[in-house]
Parts: structure tokens; sequence; C-alpha cells
């Protein structure tokens, strides 16, 4: 297990460097990195052995944390995403009203971005991947708003389907879709191990500030990229009331999200984040 280093602070703790204090709250967070009180690690068992809770990250997960629950996750995920590409290009000839492109398209990104990020998570971050890098259990308001989204589409869709002859705007959507997928994976890849799945209060040893690559147009591209993500799901499914439901609840989150995980950043590194922090936008509307 790596051990935390002392933070690096050229600045006092919780100072943004004005001397305001940032306030860290702590009980936003649901899963902190934490030291030497983690659970201990399972024995080593050859060279398939995965390194599910190294790197200070805690499983959370109700899923077992096992080779053999990421080869189920993973073949399930595979399936949902093969069911969504047969519905976009087959379901037309099926026959049954709810068997639309739109439909299959939103299916398969959704199974395409959970694995996705097991996949680079494995890739690029070894020392924390495990059945939690799915992202399956991401909060119960998560998957509410999915289920939303698929409530809104089919209730539209079998009762007034003109609501959903837009194919331009299903075309927009499918664009943001696919460049916010980009924009968070690529995030994933360039920090490495400097990404986490929860927010780190305590830095570790591979743990490095990154400002180039696409962090050097996004300060937090991987919220960007989930954000836009989301959003281009909701006008792939020409979805109005959760196009704007989804706006609002991932702009809270992540507007909350965001000022606490920087209080640690400044914690970890300073002026250089102080700094970072000046010259970089989120852009995320309205979260400078
Ligand atoms: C879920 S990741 C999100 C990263 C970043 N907020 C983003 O959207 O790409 C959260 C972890 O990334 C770390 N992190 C965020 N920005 C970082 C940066 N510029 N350099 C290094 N680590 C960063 C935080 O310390 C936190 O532990």
């Amino acid at each position: 297990m790596a051990t935390p280093s002392t933070p690096s602070s050229s600045t006092p703790p919780n100072s943004n460097g004005n001397g305001t204090p940032i306030q860290v709250d702590r009980s936003s967070i649901r899963a902190e990195v934490t030291g030497p009180d983690l659970p201990s690690l399972p024995a080593k068992t050859g060279p398939l052995e995965m390194k599910p809770v190294s790197g200070g990250v805690v499983h959370s997960s109700r899923i077992p944390n096992s080779p053999l629950s990421v080869a189920a996750v993973s073949f399930i995920l595979g399936t949902v995403f093969s069911f969504g590409l047969v519905l976009c290009f087959f379901g037309g000839s099926w026959g049954f009203w709810w068997s639309q492109y739109q439909l299959g398209i939103y299916i398969s990104s959704w199974a395409a971005f959970h694995w996705g990020e097991f996949a680079v998570t494995a890739g690029w971050n070894r020392e924390k991947v495990s059945v939690d890098s799915f992202l399956l259990e991401n909060g119960s308001m998560y998957h509410l708003a999915h289920t939303s989204a698929l409530l809104e589409y089919l209730i539209t869709l079998y009762f007034k389907p003109s609501l959903k002859s837009f194919p331009y705007v299903s075309a927009v959507g499918l664009i943001i879709l696919i460049l916010g997928q980009i924009i968070r994976s690529t995030a994933m890849i360039h920090a490495a191990t400097s990404f986490s799945h929860q927010v780190a209060f305590k830095k570790l040893e591979s743990h490095t500030l990154v400002t180039s690559g696409i962090y050097a147009w996004f300060r937090h591209p991987s919220y960007a990229g989930f954000f836009y993500w989301a959003l281009g799901t909701q006008l792939l499914l020409q979805n109005t009331a959760n196009f704007v439901f989804f706006s609002i609840v991932l702009w809270r989150f992540f507007y909350h999200r965001i000022r606490p995980e920087e209080g640690a950043l400044i914690n970890f590194f300073g002026q250089s984040y102080v700094d970072y922090r000046k010259r970089v936008g989120t852009k995320i509307p309205f979260i400078p």
C-alpha cells in the first residue's frame, strides 16, 4: 500500500493563497482516500491478481471485489451494449413502438461509459482499479436520473410520438455525448495515477499536479466531460424535462464537489494550484 506523503503545500493549509480560508466540507464526500487505517489488502494470488484496494482507495461497492465480478459485470455491460446496437440498427424493422434508434444509442452509450470507466482505470491507474471502477454504484440520484430519462422517453414516445420526431436534435445530442465521453476518458488517461474516483484528502506519493494536456483547457475535465455526456444523452432522447432536470442536478453536484476538492488540492500543491485555478476555467456553465 502506498503511504500518503506529507502535503507539499507552500501556503498554509486551507488557504487559497490570498489568505482567505477555504472550507473543506468533508461531509459531502462519500468515501475518502485514507491512510494507515485502511482494511488490509487481500493476499497476492499471481499475475492476474487485481490490486483492488491499494493506493489508499476504499472498496465501498456491494459487488464483491474479485476478478470473477469484473468478468461478470463486463459480460453484462457488453450484452447491454450489443442489445443497444442491435436496437439502433435493426429495431426499426421489429415493429415495436419502443424500438427506436435513439433508445438503442442511449443504452449502448450508458454501457460503454461504465465499461470505459473500468477499462481506463485498469489501463492507466492500475493501483486504484477495483470493481468500483465501473462506477455502477454512483449514488441513488444517478440511477433515479437514468430511470426518469427512460420513463420520459417511453411515455412521450407512446402518447405523443411527434415530440420525438426531431432527428437533428438527436444528432446534436449524439455529438455532444461523444465529445463528453472523449473529454472524460482523456482526462482520466492524462491524470493517470493522480486520478481517483473519490476525492482524495490525503496525498499519495503518486499524486502529482496535472496542468497540461486537457487539464490546460478544462480545470476539471472529467467533470466537464461527464456533464456534457449526460446532457448529450437527454438531447439524443429529445427529453425536454430531463434535459432541465439533469442540468440542475449535475450542476449542483459538481458545484458542491469542486469546492472541497479544490480545498484539498490547495493543501497538496499550494500556490501552484492557486495559480492554475486562476488561469484555467472549468467550462461548466456558471462554475468559474
Ligand atoms: C474524480 S477525480 C476528478 C479530477 C478532476 N476534478 C477532473 O474533473 O478531471 C478527483 C481527484 O482528482 C484529483 N485532482 C483534481 N484535479 C487535479 C489536478 N489538476 N491535478 C492532480 N489531481 C487532481 C483530486 O485531488 C481528486 O482526488
